[in-house]
């Protein structure tokens, strides 16, 4: 051999141990975010196997009236430079196209409009009480809530109480909606001691699948199998290919396509690990990772898009809601013929002349999974009803169409985020993120990766959590084989 060979030899050799093949289960935000990071680290041989027909995840659209509108995230929760996805938008050109806020008008279920001035003072009252950061309380958000909201209506004048108990409670329920879950009593008060809180939330409808496509472009389509969901991940074992090479891990799908893998990182939903992580893995995880399973919460939150003709709501409205008299602060959940009392906040797709005339409707935990039940008739039926009572507008016609997302039937999501439910500390969702550990061949490690909203008790529940539970475990992984990446710090190295 002369030195040239030898070289190439060696780099041979070098490209068998520096490639793993990897295989990423889903192509929701942290399956890409993880695959297109292993790509910016120089891994080559890595592919992404996800179920449905399109990439995403949670983050999706649908075809409504004029446009396309996001059936899933579509808020930017921490608007600055912190944040990724913030940066994603920045990066793409999409904030400059973000409309202002408009206003928000609040009626009682009698017709009366309450002064919206009033309103406000009285919403942000409840926001700074609700925006609560326990630590290590152990207890539930509704105690809390009820308690401090309790004393704000004591200290209002008499004949305010009604009115401040109405909007207080309409912040309960708008907090519900960001949590996904049914009651302020089955949620953790110390849900945010871990948090990171990276600013406003900020309104992206329309744009955020948008970003998610953009941001899959960077990942090679002949890698990216869509169509393609797997039913077992065998691990701990030695599966040979054609060639006689050993893998530990074997994927296998339900269409009988085998993929066989060093490592693979799993990024499906906690709802489905809820639902068949027990058939998913061979060997089954363990114990302490099936109990953070169970103990974890998976709501489901639902969008009814709601098209009319004509708007009924005046040009600089952006969010109308619905204040009950004599509601429970901290919101029980309702029963099936009191759902409606749970459908309070209606937000206006903003500009008119993109979207047309729609409203989104918004309902949280059990109730969501009952409209998901319901015909998209008598949805829309007891919907005009109830805007009619509220509004005091008995003209009002029924919506031109109607649309409601169907996350819990989903099967392929089984619901739409993660919640604590009292008694349960964030720190869980560390042992849901840790890799299994092999016993058959340690040399053989980190061969099942976990990713996902649910990995990260940072930012649980939210895009940027899942991408940069995605980058985790990408770089957990270049550790592993010795490369090192850039650290991102500001919106010019985000990619
Ligand atoms: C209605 C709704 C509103 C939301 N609003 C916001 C918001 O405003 N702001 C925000 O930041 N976040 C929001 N979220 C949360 C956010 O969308 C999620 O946290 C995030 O998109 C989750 O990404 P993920 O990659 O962790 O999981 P997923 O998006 O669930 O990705 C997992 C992927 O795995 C695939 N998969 C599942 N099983 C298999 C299988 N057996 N084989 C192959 N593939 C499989 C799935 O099809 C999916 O594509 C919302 C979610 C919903 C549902």
């Amino acid at each position: 051999l002369n030195n040239t060979n030898l070289f190439t030899v060696n780099a041979s050799v070098m490209m068998d141990v520096q490639q793993p093949r990897i295989v990423v289960v889903g192509a929701g935000v942290a399956g890409l975010g993880a695959a297109i990071k292993l790509k910016e680290l120089g891994f080559t041989d890595v592919t992404v196997v996800e179920a449905a027909d399109t990439v995403g995840g949670r983050v999706a659209k649908a075809n409504i009236g004029k446009a396309w509108v996001d059936t899933g995230a579509q808020y930017i929760h921490g608007s600055s430079e912190e944040n990724l996805f913030y940066c994603l938008f920045k990066k793409y050109g999409f904030l400059s196209q973000i409309p202002d806020e408009g206003n928000s008008v609040f009626y009682r279920h009698d017709g009366r409009k309450v002064d919206t001035e009033f309103a406000q003072r009285v919403y942000e009252k409840g926001e700074s009480i609700i925006r609560y950061r326990g630590n290590n309380t152990g207890g539930s958000l509704g105690e809390h809530f009820a308690e401090k909201a309790h004393g704000v209506i004591e200290a209002s004048q008499a004949d305010e109480k009604t009115v401040v108990q109405g909007v207080l409670a309409l912040v309960g329920k708008d907090y519900l909606l960001s949590i996904a879950a049914s009651d302020l009593h089955g949620v953790s008060a110390d849900s945010w001691q871990y948090y990171i809180n990276m600013g406003d939330d900020l309104n992206v409808e329309g744009f955020m699948f948008q970003v998610v496509e953009k941001l899959a472009e960077n990942f090679p389509k002949e890698r990216l199998l869509l169509n393609k969901a797997v039913r077992k991940i065998e691990w701990d074992g030695s599966f040979p290919d054609t060639k006689g090479l050993e893998y530990p891990v074997r994927v296998v799908c339900e269409d009988g396509a085998e993929i066989l893998a060093d490592h693979v990182i799993v990024t499906v939903s906690l709802g489905c690990l809820k639902a068949k992580a027990a058939n998913l893995f061979n060997p089954s995880l363990p114990a302490e990772k099936k109990e953070v399973i169970e103990k974890l919460s998976f709501g489901n939150l639902a969008k009814i898009f709601l098209e009319y003709e004509e708007a009924f709501w005046e040009k600089n409205v952006s969010c109308i809601s619905f204040i009950w008299d004599n509601d429970s602060v901290a919101s029980a959940p309702p029963s099936q013929t009191e759902w409606l009392k749970h459908l309070s906040q209606f937000t206006v797709m903003k500009p008119e002349e993109r979207f047309g005339n729609i409203l989104i409707g918004w309902c949280p935990g059990d109730v969501a999974d009952l409209i998901e039940t319901m015909a998209e008739k008598e949805l829309a039926s007891a919907i005009t009803e109830h805007i009619r009572m509220f509004t005091g507008n008995p003209n009002i016609p029924p919506p031109k169409s109607i649309m409601c997302t169907q996350w819990r039937k989903n099967n392929f999501m089984r619901g739409s985020y993660t919640f604590l439910p009292v008694g349960v500390d964030g720190k869980v969702m560390d042992v849901l993120a840790e890799p299994l550990v092999a016993t058959k061949n340690p040399n053989k490690d980190l061969q099942v990766l976990f990713a996902g909203e649910a990995t990260i008790k940072t930012l649980y529940g939210t895009v940027q959590g899942s991408i940069i539970s995605g980058h985790r475990e990408a770089e957990r992984l270049a550790q592993r084989y010795g490369r090192t990446a850039p650290p991102a710090v500001h919106c010019e190295s985000h990619t």
